[in-house]
């Protein structure tokens, strides 16, 4: 039984400190999360969801504490964690000069992909139509979309994304939902920082770490 919960951990995060601008944002934070889990980081604008995002990816570190990836120290077995995580930041990689379809393409490539159907991927985000135009001439929304195509060709376990409906439409908002929970289905794991209400991923699914806005 002990055995079987270890198994199942993916993401531990152990005695988290982390200080910006000499405020602590959060001490001593200690989680553990498993396959098939979808989580929400959530709090007031400043609390600290992002930087605790980026330390859950190796990209801040902590000011104390640590990060396992499956029992491991992601300081340690960084190219094995780095294999499987897929990170999407609030800004979200998308370069304005290329097109969508040249965006997903080098998404796809320096994640180490060589065979998908960019064209099928960027239909499935609604996105056809529109292969051939620059990133910087798209709407936010549509923006936002050719980042997040990259969940539709992925086989990284763990999902870290920074507001990812920020500009999404309501269809959008619930096909992202269902994607999530088949990626869950799957055995992998969700860790998202958000501000919207979500209508198909409900409270009984949904695991929310909360932190709060804390003065100096
Ligand atoms: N690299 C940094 N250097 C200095 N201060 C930082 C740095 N990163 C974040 N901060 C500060 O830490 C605090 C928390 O920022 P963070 O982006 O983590 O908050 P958040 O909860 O994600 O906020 P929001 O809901 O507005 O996105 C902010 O006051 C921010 O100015």
């Amino acid at each position: 039984m002990a055995e079987q919960q270890i198994a199942k951990t993916l993401l531990s995060a152990n005695q988290l400190t982390c200080i910006r601008e000499e405020r602590i944002l959060f001490d001593e934070l200690s989680f553990e999360i498993t396959a098939g889990e979808i989580v929400q980081i959530e709090g007031p604008n400043g609390s600290g969801k992002t930087s605790l995002l980026r330390i859950l990816a190796g990209l801040s570190r902590p000011y104390a504490g640590d990060v396992y990836y499956q029992g491991e120290d992601i300081t340690r077995n960084r190219d094995e964690y780095n294999d499987d995580l897929l990170y999407l930041g609030h800004l979200a990689g998308v370069k304005t000069e290329l097109t969508a379809e040249e965006n997903l393409n080098f998404n796809l490539r320096i994640s180490g992909y060589d065979e998908f159907d960019t064209r099928g991927i960027l239909s499935k985000v609604n996105l056809a139509g529109f292969e051939e135009a620059l990133a910087g001439h798209l709407s936010a929304g549509q923006h936002r979309r050719t980042a997040l195509a990259r969940l539709w060709h992925t086989d990284c376990k763990i999902w870290l994304l920074d507001e990812p409906f920020t500009a999404i439409d309501k269809k959008g908002v619930e096909e992202l939902e269902h994607i999530f929970l088949a990626h869950a289905k799957r055995g992998g794991c969700v860790i998202m920082t958000t501000h919207q209400d979500m209508g198909i991923i409900g409270d009984d699914i949904l695991r929310k770490i909360s932190l709060e806005y804390r003065f100096v």
